[in-house]
């Protein structure tokens, strides 16, 4: 690998210049670690939740990295419980969503998740913990904006529905396309929105609609109520600190998976 490459690669930096998330944890000195990661958490020192702490109230703060692997816990959980898998230990867990067990038992007691040594976490208590940080356990109305290649597919896409999030609405401007409906949703004028939302704000909407269209139409979906954005359009919004907005740019991902592969990672 050539010098260049190397200094690229973030796990080649010193681990003083390291964010914590991104540090081994076993290069971590034990004064660093949390409890749950001290050497006498070894393998077998797993937890199963205590009653009393599973109503605890949900944490303030998780780091964005955790929350995108709780995410992903929460995934893997959901198959373990439909193979009938009662249990599980941050060994087994870590290998599903390859991260350290280490790394599995700092996040699940960030999530609240304490209890007796030696068992394994309870798979349908992890559910219910995670689903419950992560807004899963109530219902969130969803609404999509812009039906074209990508809103399409969006629309057809069954696998939102059991994580508690239902697709009420569709718009869009293409006369072409207003009033066909796709995966059971009529998809309306996107000039009924005010109208439609006044009535009833959704929770949170996908923005599926060219850049240049992006601002325009999320600031109008900010006005009429919608407290959060999915946005696939290549842009950056600035809408008020208060408004939650994940952005997911496939352009950008595969940039980030090609400097992984040319940097042998
Ligand atoms: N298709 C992909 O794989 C993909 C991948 C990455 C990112 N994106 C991004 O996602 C967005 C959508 O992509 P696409 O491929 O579906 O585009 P598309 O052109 O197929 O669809 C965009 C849709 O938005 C509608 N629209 C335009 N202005 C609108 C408005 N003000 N209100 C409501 N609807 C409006 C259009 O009529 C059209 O149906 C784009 O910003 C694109 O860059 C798409």
């Amino acid at each position: 690998m050539s010098d260049s490459r190397r200094s690229q690669n973030p796990d080649e930096r010193p681990d003083d210049e390291r964010p914590d998330d991104e540090r081994p944890d076993d290069e971590r000195p034990d004064d660093e670690r949390p409890d749950d990661e001290r050497p006498d958490s070894v393998e077998g020192s797993d937890f199963v939740e205590s009653s009393d702490r599973t109503k605890a109230s949900l944490p303030t703060q998780l780091p964005g990295p955790a929350v995108g692997r709780a995410s992903l816990y929460f995934r893997e959980l959901h198959r373990l419980r439909e193979s009938k898998h009662a249990t599980i230990n941050s060994q087994q867990l870590g290998r599903l969503v390859n991260v350290s067990p280490a790394v599995v038992r700092r996040d699940l007691s960030a999530l609240g998740t304490v209890g007796r040594r030696g068992v394994g976490y309870s798979v349908q208590t992890l559910i219910e913990r995670i689903g419950e940080v992560l807004g899963s356990g109530q219902q969130w109305e969803v609404v999509l904006i812009g039906v074209g290649s990508l809103g399409d597919a969006l629309l057809r896409y069954r696998g939102f529905e059991r994580l508690g999030f239902t697709l009420t609405d569709a718009f869009d401007v293409d006369p072409v396309r207003i009033g066909t409906t796709v995966g059971g949703i009529k998809i309306r004028d996107a000039a009924e929105m005010e109208s439609r939302f006044r009535q009833r704000p959704p929770n949170l909407a996908i923005l599926a609609i060219p850049a240049e269209k992006a601002a325009d139409v999320a600031n109008q979906l900010v006005s009429l109520g919608v407290c959060g954005l999915l946005n696939f359009a290549p842009v950056t919004l600035r809408l008020p600190p208060r408004i939650a907005v994940v952005n997911v740019d496939l352009a950008s991902e595969l940039q980030r998976l090609a400097f992984a592969v040319q940097s042998g990672r």
